[in-house]
Formats: structure tokens, sequence, C-alpha cells
């Protein structure tokens, strides 16, 4: 028997435990039957129509609009709204949709927080009856795709209170002036939640805007992304842009109102980057598994199995305390600093589980063909976005001292 024979066979022993699916601590078995039913949709739709053909979309800088019509058929359009033609359920199933998504990619999952969650989240928390109305069910539908218009090219952490973008009151309409940059899905999509201050009472208001057909309305596309390369971000323009005061938000009055729908988005960040951990880790798993060196498959050399036990605890940490949140979130008791540990934890979590998948993959963790080189990238998005690791810290540490550290 030659060398690397005998080295191969002293790890023949018991089969490894099943790992289902990154889910370590089988926590899918606190989702309902129909719960059950609807993550198992969405991973089939994932695995099945997405994953064999993101990669190339992610190098190539593209959106798959071919699947724009599959996708609108999973039915997952306003998860977590009552009412309006929405999808409704658990705010749990919301995240653990989220989370699922991620799991595969990144960039569709941050296409879908953006129309599910910024945009229709900013009409269903600070929107009038009549609004949600006449907005959520096309939208639902996926038949209006929105986008949410906050940050300014010199103006991110600090848009509390410095939005320079004005929105200034002529009669019964709106006139919107300012760019807003970053902006996710705009170069395409349907409507804009745009936010500006009001000049005459300084507040930042929320304004529907409908893109393809306001005079004054542009975006440029915003090029040479090195994460989240799917998703399509644009810098939009308002010149002397008319919105008429049906098209106000009646409850977005203030930064307050923004901040509610904040609370929610960076919620499910914290379960995308969850997600992300998951995907990571079950690629890299597989990978070790089947790369031999030294005779050996390399999942069987300790070192690298001390990292997998690290990225697992990472993922499995990351999971309850999402679930625990959602716990939270659905007896309507989630808070803006709740919110704000849980997005700094597990994106900073996400990080390093993200960075020892690469590691573990070699050389081919630089390439996005394996996955783990486009979570890596992908990782880093989320860490910043929705407002970065230290601006959440400071919320936490605003709630826990009492002093606010950044106003
Ligand atoms: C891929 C992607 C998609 C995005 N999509 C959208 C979108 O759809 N809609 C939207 O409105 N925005 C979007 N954004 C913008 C995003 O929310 C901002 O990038 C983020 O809030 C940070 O703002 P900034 O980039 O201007 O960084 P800055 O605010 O300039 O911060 C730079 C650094 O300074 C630190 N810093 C700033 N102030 C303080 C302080 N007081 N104390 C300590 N540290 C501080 C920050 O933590 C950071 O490390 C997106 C961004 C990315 C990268």
């Amino acid at each position: 028997m030659s060398a690397a024979a005998t080295a191969a066979s002293k790890v023949d022993g018991p089969k490894p435990i099943p790992v289902p699916n990154g889910d370590f601590y089988l926590l899918v078995e606190l989702l309902t039957e129909e719960e059950r039913a609807v993550v198992k949709k969405v991973r089939t739709y994932m695995e099945t129509k997405v994953r064999p053909i993101i990669n190339k979309y992610w190098s190539d800088d593209a959106f798959p609009f071919e699947l724009l019509p599959s996708f609108k058929e999973l039915g997952i359009g306003g998860l977590g709204y009552e009412g309006y033609g929405c999808a409704g359920g658990s705010q749990k199933l919301f995240g653990y949709v989220a989370m699922e998504i991620a799991r595969t990619d990144a960039s569709m999952c941050t296409f879908f927080g953006v129309h599910s969650g910024l945009a229709m989240g900013s009409i269903y928390l600070d929107g009038s009856e009549e609004q949600k109305r006449k907005w959520l069910p096309a939208m639902a539908r996926w038949e209006k795709i929105g986008c949410f218009g906050l940050t300014e090219p010199l103006v991110g952490s600090g848009t509390a209170g410095g939005l320079t973008t004005t929105a200034k009151r002529d009669g019964d309409n709106w006139i919107l002036n300012g760019q807003k940059r970053w902006i996710g899905n705009s170069p395409w999509c349907d409507i804009s939640i745009i936010w500006a201050r009001d000049v005459a009472d300084n507040q930042v208001k929320g304004f529907i805007v409908e893109n393809k057909t306001t005079p004054g309305f542009s975006v440029e596309k915003m090029e040479h992304k090195i994460a989240l390369k799917v998703v399509q971000n644009g810098q939009i323009t308002l010149t002397d842009v008319r919105v008429p005061e049906a098209n106000r938000l009646q409850g977005g009055n203030s930064f307050r109102d923004t901040a509610r729908v904040l609370r929610m988005t960076r919620y499910m960040v914290g379960w995308a980057s969850t997600g992300i951990q998951m995907g990571a880790f079950e690629a890299t798993l597989k990978y070790t598994q089947e790369r031999s060196q030294f005779g050996k498959p390399i999942a069987s050399f300790q070192m690298v199995q001390d990292i997998l036990a690290k990225m697992l605890a990472n993922v499995t940490a990351c999971q309850c305390l999402m679930l625990r949140l959602a716990q939270l979130d659905d007896e309507g008791k989630l808070s803006d600093h709740q919110a704000a540990l849980a997005k700094a934890f597990c994106t900073a979590k996400s990080r390093e589980t993200v960075s020892w998948g690469r590691e573990l993959l070699g050389g081919n963790g630089i390439l996005a063909d394996y996955d783990v080189g486009r979570f890596f990238a992908d990782a880093e998005a989320l860490y910043s976005y929705e407002g970065t690791y230290q601006m959440q810290n400071l919320i936490v540490g605003k709630a826990i001292t009492g002093y606010g550290a950044f106003v």
C-alpha cells in the first residue's frame, strides 16, 4: 500500500454527522410547517435558478433581469406586512427568507431587501391609508419596483441632521432639489422613496417619486463596485422635481420616521449577513472534503477543522441571535439599539467567517467561480450599508450609557 493510501485510510472512520445546510442547532424546527414550506420553495428556487448563473452575472456587474418573472412567482412580495395584497406572515419568516436568499447570493437578497424592506416598508410604516392602498398591492406583485434614497454624495452616516436635498412646498406640490448616491435598484426601478429636508421646518420628509415619468429626475448607474456587483446602484439627481402633496409620505415627518424604517431593515441585514455565512460555510466545508493535499482531504487536517468549527460557531451564534430578535420583533418590542447591535455583530462575524472560508479555498478563494470569493467581497458591503459598524455601535452606546457620541 502506498504511503498516500495509508494516510488516507487513517481518516476513514465514522461518517460525519450531517450538518443540515449550516443549521447546526436545527433552528428550522422553530418554524411552522407553513413557514418551512415557504423557506423550502425559496431555497429550491435559489439553488436551481440563481446559483447556476449568479457568478457570471456578478463578474459581469449585471442584474439577471431574466429571473424577474419567476422571482415574482415566489409569492414573497410584502412578507411581514398585513393587508394591501402583501404576503404577510411573521417577521421571523421575513428574516428567514432573507437569510435563505443571501445563503445563495447577497446581491439578490439586497435587491429583495431594498424593494420589500426599504421601499415598501417606508410606505407601510410612514404612508397614509390611501397611499398604502395605492402603492403596496402593485409593489407586492412586483409590478412597481422600488428603491430608497437617503444617502447623498457628501452625507452618509450623518443623514439624521445633515441632509442637503431640499423639499420646498409650492401649493399642492413640493419641489425637490439635490442628489442621492448609492441607491440600489435606482437605475432601472419604477419608484423612489426620496428623503429630503423641508426648508420650512428643517425636518426630514419622505416622498414617492415616479422615476420614469417625472421631469427633472435622472439616474446615473455607479460603476466599478467590488461587492454586491449584481445590484445596480445609482446616483440620483433631482432638479426642480415636482411631487404632488399626495405623494408625500403622510406619516414621514421627521428623521424619527425614517429611523423606524431603518430599524426594520437593519434587522434584515442581520439576517442577510447570517445567510452569507451559511453559504460560505457550506461551500467551504464541501470544498475541504473534496480537495486533497498530501494524499488526504484537507478537511482531515486539524488546523482546517479548527477553522471550520469557528466558522460554524459564528453561523450558529448569528442564527440564534437573529431568531431571538425576530421573536422580539413579532411581539412589537424591537428597539433601534437591539436592531443596531444585531446588525453590527452579524456583519462583523460575517466578515470573519467569509475570510476564513476564503483562506480554506486557497487560491480558488480568490475566484468568483467557487462562490466563497463572491461572499467574501459582498460581506464588505453589508458591513457598511444601512449604517456602518461604528454607527450601529454608537446607537448601542447611546442606549446603554445615555450619552450620544455622534451628534
Ligand atoms: C453597496 C451599497 C448599497 C447601498 N445602498 C443604499 C441605498 O439603497 N439607499 C441609500 O440611501 N444608501 C445606500 N447605501 C449607502 C450606505 O448606507 C452608506 O454607505 C453608509 O450609511 C455609510 O455612509 P458613507 O459611505 O457616506 O460613509 P461615511 O459616513 O463617510 O463614513 C466613513 C467612515 O467614517 C466613520 N464615521 C462616520 N461618522 C462617524 C462618527 N460620528 N463616529 C465614528 N465613526 C464615524 C464610518 O463608520 C465609516 O467608517 C449603500 C451603500 C453601499 C456600499
